[in-house]
């Protein structure tokens, strides 16, 4: 990595799960000159509320919007500092976000869960995306949707989730009036971190239409729709939110002077409007033309295309007008738990024999079932699983529903569990872009960017031999993030020198690697007929044949529920 001391730079942070990571990036070369990463103090709260001891109801996720303060304060001076450069030679600030994750604040931006008299209520604080709490608000909000004939159902696949913006505020009303009172606004996180580095309040197309029922055409639902849901609710969008919605590339603002002299940068740097971790990696790996999927694979997998009209695709997250890139319909749909479901496996599921194996090789578990994993062949452990320890975000739309394993016997071994878990999670992936095709939604080609492609390349390979397609990967391993630089050169403009749009940028700074991941024609034959069985057992618990997930879920709240009060 070098800097040039003439150079321009764009900053990119984005704010993931765990932590956010920053890059520094060329403007003329889309070089990453510098990177940093802040790992969340309080990460994704969901047992214990900092600072009170107070135990979480179930499903709750929340996070601390101090820790993205902390990202903030740490990771620009940290890249100015190991990159050598002049304040002035960063140009622009862009960044990106898990998303729906929303917050409560005051009408000065001040987060509800900072005031002393708010830090003890749960709904003071940022819902993240994968909070799955709000499902019976989802619920009801769909019934009534449905109930009114609202035609904005259809631009969600038929359902909106729990995870989305609504359900959310919902929850907060009905489960703290207090706090949904005292809210002067509700906004999404990546919003609001653009407000604390500018001191102007925004809002973007990507987050308003993806998570929050908005479109370029109609606007928000009506008032007499969130009447219905309740009367309490009629002037949401007026009284909390705000119908100024700005496009994807638009200038926020300038970065506030009292944070730029913390940070190291010129008061007044170009800053874009908010994006998301998702929608914002599709032009980074050089994405901008329509039917080639882009796959953001990591805690979670976000699968983005572009379309030229808009086709109704069932469970799809959403399909938005310039919600991706101006001038195409932005489909989005996804898989809520991938590396989530490794990450539990590795922590809960293997025997003490293998961690001592894995410190004796010096490798790291995941390593290590990726070692033994790769020498298995499709089909030969006979175990096949669904994918849902997280719920299912796509074509079902139901975070009631749970994993499954089948197949086991006294024989199978933890690098079998491993894989077949792996491919679960590309047998979920096949679904989606099924559904997509049956709807006339080609997928011509598959792009992946996110931290599994750099992580495991039997992931890879299985994904590539499941679906019977070539996988490129994208050339930055902070995909989002060089995206988000992106979007702030375009922020900037050709005047401060950067670009006067996305696609300019894209050709600039984005870029693919050499290596292609290409299915293997007797593997994917397997998985074929895998894929048949699979289908047969997501239709079977995930549609209404045998709730068995949902009545098992029930019972564990309500024996849950007892045993914390005896
Ligand atoms: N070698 C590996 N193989 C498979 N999954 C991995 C491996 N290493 C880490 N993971 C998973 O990757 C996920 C993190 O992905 P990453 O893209 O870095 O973060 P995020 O999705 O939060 O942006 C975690 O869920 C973790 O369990
Ligand atoms: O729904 C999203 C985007 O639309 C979330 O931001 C995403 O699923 C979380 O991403 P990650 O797995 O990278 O943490």
């Amino acid at each position: 990595m070098s800097a040039d001391a003439r150079g321009r730079y764009t900053i990119g942070i984005d704010f993931g799960t765990l932590s956010g990571r920053a890059v520094l990036v060329d403007v003329g070369t889309g070089e990453e000159v510098a990177t940093s990463v802040y790992e969340y103090r309080n990460g994704v709260i969901d047992e214990v509320l900092p600072g009170t001891g107070q135990r979480l109801p179930p499903d709750f996720a929340l996070q601390d919007p101090a820790d993205y303060v902390r990202t903030v304060e740490t990771t620009i001076p940290e890249l100015v500092r190991s990159a050598g450069i002049r304040p002035e030679q960063v140009i622009g600030i862009g960044i990106d976000f898990t998303s729906c994750t929303m917050l409560p604040v005051r009408a000065d931006g001040t987060p509800l869960c900072f005031l002393p008299e708010f830090a003890a209520n749960p709904h003071a604080w940022v819902k993240l995306w994968k909070h799955h709490a709000a499902q019976d608000h989802a619920n009801r909000l769909n019934a009534i949707a449905r109930e009114r004939g609202e035609r904005f159902l259809a631009r969600y696949g038929g359902k909106i989730s729990s995870e989305w913006f609504f359900p959310k505020v919902w929850q907060i009303l009905e489960e703290a009036p207090e706090v949904y009172a005292a809210a002067d606004r509700l906004i999404e996180a990546a919003d609001w971190i653009v407000w604390y580095l500018t001191g102007n309040e925004t809002r973007n197309s990507t987050t308003a239409g993806y998570k929050a029922i908005w479109s370029k055409r109609e606007g928000f639902p009506s008032r007499d729709f969130f009447a219905a849901l309740d009367p309490r609710l009629t002037d949401v969008v007026d009284r909390k939110m705000s119908r100024r919605i700005l496009p994807q590339g638009s200038l926020a603002g300038g970065l506030r002077p009292e944070l730029a002299e913390r940070v190291g940068l010129v008061p007044g740097t170009a800053v874009a409007v908010g994006n998301v971790d998702a929608h914002v990696a599709v032009p980074a790996t050089t994405v901008v033309t329509p039917n080639k999927m882009v796959m953001v694979m990591g805690t979670s997998i976000c699968h983005m295309v572009l379309g030229t009209e808009e086709r109704l695709v069932e469970g799809m997250c959403g399909v938005v007008e310039d919600g991706i890139l101006p001038g195409f319909f932005g489909y989005e749909a996804g898989q809520s738990a991938v590396g989530d479901i490794f990450a539990w496996y590795v922590e809960h599921g293997v025997p003490p024999a293998y961690h001592d194996e894995a410190r004796r090789r010096g490798m790291g578990l995941h390593e290590l079932l990726e070692a033994k994993a790769s020498s298995l062949r499709p089909g030969e452990s006979g175990l096949l699983a669904l994918d849902w320890w997280n719920g299912n975000r796509s074509v079902l739309v139901d975070v009631d529903l749970t994993g499954m394993m089948l197949g086991m016997t006294l024989a199978t071994r933890p690098e079998e569990i491993y894989r077949a878990l792996i491919e679960a999670t590309a047998f979920g992936t096949r679904v989606i872009m099924d559904a997509f095709e049956e709807k006339g939604v080609r997928i011509e080609e598959v792009y992946a960017c996110g931290g599994l492609p750099d992580r495991n390349r039997l992931l890879m390979q299985i994904y590539a031999d499941v679906t019977g397609r070539e996988f490129r990967i994208a050339r930055s391993a902070n995909t989002p993030a060089l995206g988000s630089a992106m979007f702030a050169a375009v922020a900037a403009g050709r005047e401060r020198g950067g670009y006067d749009d996305i696609v300019e940028a894209a050709d600039r700074m984005a870029g693919v690697r050499d290596q292609v991941y290409r299915p293997d024609g007797a593997s994917h034959t397997v998985y074929t007929e895998l894929y048949r069985e699979y289908r047969l057992l997501h239709d079977y618990f995930g549609r209404g044949p045998n709730d068995v997930m949902k009545r098992l879920k029930a019972l564990r709240a309500r024996y849950r529920g007892s045993a914390a009060t005896c």
